[in-house]
């Protein structure tokens, strides 16, 4: 119980000292000492890195700590073997050693905790061999042993989830297994070790098709037979000249495709031709096939032409003839202007089309034409009014509105950075600018104050279409929330599947919105952040996840780091951060509303953790842990 897991970080604290001295014995609960974490009342977690720790890890106290989950004592300067005890801990699952003196055999105990995912050993003196038996640890996936004294061979390993492996640095020779061949070198090097990915092994004759080739340079193993590997060369040729040939066939389709749409928008548009200008997002080749050149003004006077009339006639709200301006925003354009630029399609969206719009003098605007609106003129000119009169730097101001019968249009400012969802998902290529994490949690911060104020105009003020499609982006990348108020406009035939992914369990009818439904989706908007990968798209069939869930079973499994956004894992010193802005996420895509945190409580949690990851801590050792 919690009162023998007490007592052995007591005694662990008076054989290995260090500034676990600074825990208080004073309190009867060990659960709030540094580096110490329970659940269910019993000691789970003991992290107690780089804190000096000194001297030999007797027997007798790891015996009693037998929930523990996660033992991390890197970066003392512990000596000696491992105690045997140990073995007691059999749900252990992460054990990180690194970067002591431990000595001696790597003991046969430790492959009896069959849970253990990741083990890393590294930089110790450990010596003799590798056993086989490792491979009782079918649940592993880090394996890190590099900077040891470690020899013999490698022996075969067969543990399907390795995905972290380094033995380099040591004393080991022979050839390398085939099934640790996709590692790279890096986890090899400094051993007397042949065989991909280094250098072949000596002696060994490679003659296609009919002579043996013998990979296993100690001679244990069965070689390959010539012809075998000749197969696979030849099939490995076919398979890449095949893909050269898709490749090619592809990309002149797409210059085909391209071509044809800049034709068309350079016979409306010659001007925006010149420019050079392109189709501004292309995310997922969502939006590809709206990338033709078109005008606001050729949509807007073609269904004006449909009335029969040349001029705008059908009145505005108030019976004028042009566009109502928000605040005191400067009225440098009026709607002949807009009907004169040169506009592209940015993408269809729920609630219509998005324009970029080039004004003749020079002033860059994003028009949305509305579809399916079903409210009365007067609802709509209220409505409008309200998300007009809303004033924030995280939101996307809208300028202006044009209202009749047959067009509805909304001016909002050009956001020239395009969403956050082209940003995460649209270039993955080599041009591509990674996202650190400074960035992420900036545009988390910036999206959560946006929502937070719409939030504070009044309890039932909520945005209802929170995604990354609606968090733009300055070129300095502050984000600012799109698309507030249009979710209470429109009927109930637009489509509501395409906000599926980000939409509240609750939530059954895309009106009825609520402001714990956008805590929800704003949930699901940080998972996005944090993992890289769209939230599933249930109309357009497109590849994607139940992120919530999907996050939720890898966080149960301990496998947290797996979540994250390869991007993202460069930024170790900053893992902390990134697991409480994880368990946020979480917290938001709770099922239950009530569950959920309020925006003001996001917000507030996002700043925290932005000012720990700029902080320098006085301890960082004790509080921050990169594991
Ligand atoms: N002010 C703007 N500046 C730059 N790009 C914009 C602006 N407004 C919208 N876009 C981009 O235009 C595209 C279409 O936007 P739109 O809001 O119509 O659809 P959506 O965001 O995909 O879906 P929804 O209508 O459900 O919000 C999106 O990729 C969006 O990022």
């Amino acid at each position: 119980d919690l009162s023998s897991d007490r007592a052995a970080l007591l005694a662990l604290r008076k054989a290995v000292g260090g500034r676990t001295l600074l825990w208080n014995a004073t309190l009867q609960s060990p659960c709030n000492w540094a580096g110490v974490r329970c659940e269910n009342n019993r000691v789970a977690v003991l992290r107690l890195p780089g804190v000096a720790l000194s001297g030999n890890l007797p027997n007798g106290i790891f015996g009693n700590l037998t929930v523990l989950r996660t033992l991390s004592l890197r970066l003392n300067a512990l000596k000696g073997s491992l105690p045997s005890d140990l073995a007691s801990c059999v749900g252990l699952r992460n054990l990180y050693l690194q970067g002591n003196f431990f000595s001696g055999e790597i003991p046969d105990f430790l492959f009896t905790l069959r849970d253990l995912v990741r083990l890393n050993l590294a930089s110790n003196n450990f010596s003799g061999e590798i056993s086989p038996s490792l491979n009782n640890l079918t649940r592993l996936r880090t394996l890190y042993v590099e900077n040891n004294q470690l020899s013999g061979s490698i022996p075969e390993l067969k543990l399907p989830d390795l995905a972290q492996f380094n033995v380099s640095n040591n004393l080991l020779n022979g050839s390398i297994p085939a099934k640790l061949q996709t590692f790279s070198s890096a986890s090899f090097v400094g051993n007397s070790l042949c065989g991909k990915p280094l250098s072949l092994c000596p002696g060994n004759n490679v003659t296609i098709p009919s002579g043996e080739v013998n990979i296993n340079g100690n001679g244990k193993g069965k070689g390959l037979s010539g012809g075998v590997i000749a197969g696979i060369v030849i099939g490995c040729v076919v398979a890449a000249l095949a893909i050269i040939i898709l490749l090619i066939v592809f990309c002149r389709k797409k210059r085909i495709q391209k071509t044809s749409s800049v034709d068309v928008a350079a016979l409306k548009h010659p001007e925006s031709e010149a420019r050079g200008e392109k189709p501004a997002e292309t995310e997922n080749g969502r939006h590809n096939s709206n990338n033709n050149g078109f005008s606001v003004a050729s949509a807007a006077a073609a269904a004006m032409a449909g009335n029969g009339k040349t001029e705008v006639s059908n009145n505005g709200v108030d019976g004028v003839k042009k566009l109502v301006f928000f605040g005191n925003a400067a009225r440098v354009f009026d709607l002949e202007d807009l009907l004169r630029a040169s506009a592209e399609v940015l993408g269809k969206g729920t609630f219509g089309t998005a324009y970029k719009a080039v004004l003749e003098v020079g002033t860059v605007v994003a028009v949305k034409r509305l579809k399916d609106v079903t409210i009365s003129d007067k609802e709509f000119k209220e409505k409008i009014e309200a998300v007009g009169a809303m004033d924030h730097q995280n939101l996307v101001p809208l300028r202006a509105f044009y209202y009749s019968r047959d067009e509805k249009l909304l001016v909002y400012d050009y956001m020239p950075m395009g969403s956050l969802s082209a940003l995460l998902h649209g270039n993955k290529g080599a041009g591509r600018t990674p996202l650190n994490w400074e960035i992420r949690s900036g545009i988390a911060l910036g999206a959560a104050r946006g929502i937070q104020y719409l939030h504070s105009q009044g309890p039932n003020v909520s945005h209802g279409n929170i995604k990354s499609s609606n968090i733009l982006l300055t070129k300095s990348y502050t984000s600012r929330v799109s698309d507030f108020g249009l979710a209470h406009l429109v009927g109930p035939s637009s489509t509501p599947n395409r906000v599926a992914g980000y939409r509240a369990p609750e939530v059954t009818d895309p009106r009825k919105v609520s402001q714990k439904a956008d805590v929800y989706s704003f949930g699901v908007l940080l998972l996005e952040l944090l993992t890289g990968k769209p939230p599933t798209h249930a109309l357009l069939n497109e590849e994607g996840v139940d992120l919530p869930r999907w996050v939720q079973s890898i966080v149960k499994e301990e496998w947290t780091s797996e979540v994250f956004d390869l991007e993202l894992l460069r930024y170790q010193n900053v893992e902390e951060e990134m697991v409480q802005m994880l368990q946020l996420a979480i917290d938001c895509a709770a099922q239950y509303p009530d569950k959920r945190p309020t925006m003001s409580e996001v917000t507030s949690r996002i700043e925290e953790l932005c000012r720990s990851s700029l902080r320098e801590d006085p301890h960082p050792d004790l509080v921050k842990e990169a594991d």
